[in-house]
């Protein structure tokens, strides 16, 4: 872990060299970042990230409201340039080959922006041509999805007119399409209902048990706990504890370490005027 003063960037680095093991991808981690920084005008959002995802592991990205997280993933997956730090994705460097290291990798961004004026059928179908996919076995993959993530009868609605949840599924079908090594997911569950989280949660587990890696970013403690072997706790744009769900917990329930480590619980004092008798 790396940290900096939060009014200060970080130093300038030299390039740094991407972490060994051999002139393959084979053996090496999913994701690698090292001193990721970015700042929004005087705002440090992120200072100084270090993390390792070890390929085939499903891996949680917690922290409270602002610590950095959507802005840490925008980084590693192309979305958004850093102010300094690198990101490889099974050894390619993302900023370096943005176009190899997307092909690597399939990510559902946070408040994703869809060309929602297509029916979801479309918007997968398009995510899949866009990845160079032959038509034919994209239709296949398409059915499948739409049909697993319970949208079939939903296929030729606009994804305009699809509720938030539904959004997020399609949203989610694009990125699966291409059977991608890596998905980096930013809230995958939020507004989706419990049975569909379930769906989508048996789909995650058997990629994982097929050699795919997850990252996951959510504020839900106890799914992540029962979900991801791995975690990493963000706060104020630095990793506060990372390692597996085990080593990081220590023994307490993730949410307990979570308090302990982030701290900010507040009372309800101050509030007097909000009770009601
Ligand atoms: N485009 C932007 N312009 C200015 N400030 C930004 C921008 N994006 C993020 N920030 C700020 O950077 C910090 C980190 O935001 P980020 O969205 O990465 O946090 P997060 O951990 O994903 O939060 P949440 O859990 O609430 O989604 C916040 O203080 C946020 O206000």
């Amino acid at each position: 872990m790396t940290s900096h003063s939060p009014s200060e960037p970080p130093p300038a680095q030299e390039p740094l060299q991407p972490p060994a093991g051999g002139s393959t991808s084979a053996g090496r981690p999913a994701l690698v970042l090292r001193g990721l920084a970015k700042r929004f005008g005087e705002k440090v959002a992120v200072n100084g990230i270090d993390l390792d995802v070890p390929a085939g592991s499903f891996y949680g990205l917690v922290g409270p409201n602002g610590a950095g997280k959507t802005t840490t993933l925008s980084m590693a997956t192309g979305l958004l340039r850093p102010d300094y730090g690198q990101a490889w994705v099974h050894g390619v460097d993302v900023w370096e080959s943005p176009l190899d290291a997307k092909r690597l990798m399939g990510i559902l961004p946070d408040g994703v922006r869809l060309f929602d004026r297509l029916t979801g059928e479309q918007l997968v179908t398009y995510a899949g041509l866009l990845r160079g996919m032959d038509r034919d076995e994209v239709a296949g993959r398409v059915a499948d999805l739409l049909r697993a993530l319970d949208l079939a009868q939903d296929a030729g609605t606009l994804v305009v007119d699809y509720s938030a949840g539904m959004t997020k599924k399609i949203a989610l079908a694009s990125a699966l399409v291409h059977a991608p090594r890596l998905l980096v997911l930013d809230e995958p569950f939020e507004s989706v209902d419990p049975v569909s989280a379930a769906n989508i949660r048996d789909i995650l587990a058997t990629y994982v048990a097929s050699g795919g890696t997850v990252i996951v970013s959510s504020h839900v403690m106890d799914l992540v706990q029962r979900m991801c072997d791995h975690v990493a706790v963000i706060a104020s744009g630095t990793v506060l504890a990372a390692g597996t769900v085990d080593a990081v917990r220590g023994g307490a329930s993730l949410e307990d370490r979570f308090v302990e480590l982030v701290g900010g619980r507040n009372t309800a004092e101050g509030l007097s005027w909000l009770r009601t008798s």
